[in-house]
């Protein structure tokens, strides 16, 4: 049973039907402060729904999401990212006719709950320029905050959108699919980034880049047909026989 004082989200029975195809079937999983815990599974097993409900951009049928010990299910989305939820899309939420540093300053400005005057303040732009700075520095991009997203390559896209993350002080980061479309040096570049993130923020990592999920998760739970079908460490589910031959394609 997940602790939820020790666990900054857990998720309850969770169930979604999509008419009679059952996408979440009873879902039970935590994520503990101070793990990258990584969610695999084969295409269409249900982790971009799971995620969907994580977020609030789904309603379960049944169950219950706690977020830092309280019960969220029924809140809409802005609630839950206002609370400390932090999501970077498969699909870009990057403006990209803006710099690196502007995009960071919407979303300090967001976070604020303030209007959207980055161009207007000087004064209160100074300073949020500086920790713009911070955070485009924590993601990998200290050099790039002039560049205007259009122009970045994809990998530095996929920081942008974690230094917008981290500019919300996230008590929780939701990746989905972070790696996808992206090439090895890029893959390696993004995974030595969450590496040195994972010990500050608790991290929820849907990937299908193994490579990638073996070196950072601290615990990895496989989704099989909306069920999990087991949680454990990179070296406990390598031994599993079921999800050899589930997930990693392998005869039991
Ligand atoms: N809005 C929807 N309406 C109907 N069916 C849906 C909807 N969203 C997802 N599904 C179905 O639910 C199942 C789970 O889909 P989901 O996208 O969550 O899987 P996934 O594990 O994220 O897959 P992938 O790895 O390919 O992204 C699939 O069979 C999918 O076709």
């Amino acid at each position: 049973m997940a602790d939820p004082l020790a666990s900054v989200l857990v998720l309850e029975n969770l169930h979604k039907k999509f008419g009679a195809l059952v996408a979440t079937n009873g879902v039970n999983l935590d994520i503990r402060q101070g793990e990258l815990h990584a969610l695999i599974g084969p295409n269409g097993a249900g982790k971009s729904t799971l995620i969907a409900q994580i977020c609030g951009e789904i309603r379960p049928d049944s169950g219950r999401i706690l977020f830092g010990g309280q019960d969220i299910t029924s809140l809409p989305a802005y609630q839950r990212a206002r609370m400390g939820m932090g999501r970077s899309f498969q699909l870009t939420q990057l403006c990209a006719d803006f710099t690196a540093m502007e995009n960071v300053l919407l979303s300090l400005e967001a976070k604020g709950g303030g209007s959207i005057d980055i161009f207007r303040n000087p004064r209160r732009n100074a300073v949020h320029r500086e920790m713009a700075q911070t955070w485009l520095e924590r993601a990998g991009l200290g050099d790039q905050a002039d560049r205007v997203v259009s122009n970045m390559a994809h990998g530095q896209r996929r920081q942008l959108e974690i230094a917008v993350a981290l500019a919300r002080h996230p008590r929780l980061i939701l990746l989905d699919e972070p790696m996808a479309g992206m090439g090895s040096e890029e893959s390696a570049s993004l995974t030595a980034l969450l590496q040195d993130l994972k010990r500050e923020y608790p991290i929820l990592l849907i990937e299908h880049d193994m490579d990638a999920v073996f070196a950072l998760a601290d615990r990895i739970s496989v989704l099989v047909y909306g069920k999990v079908i087991f949680t454990g460490t990179a070296s406990e589910i390598r031994a599993h026989p079921e999800v050899r031959a589930a997930y990693l394609g392998e005869e039991a």
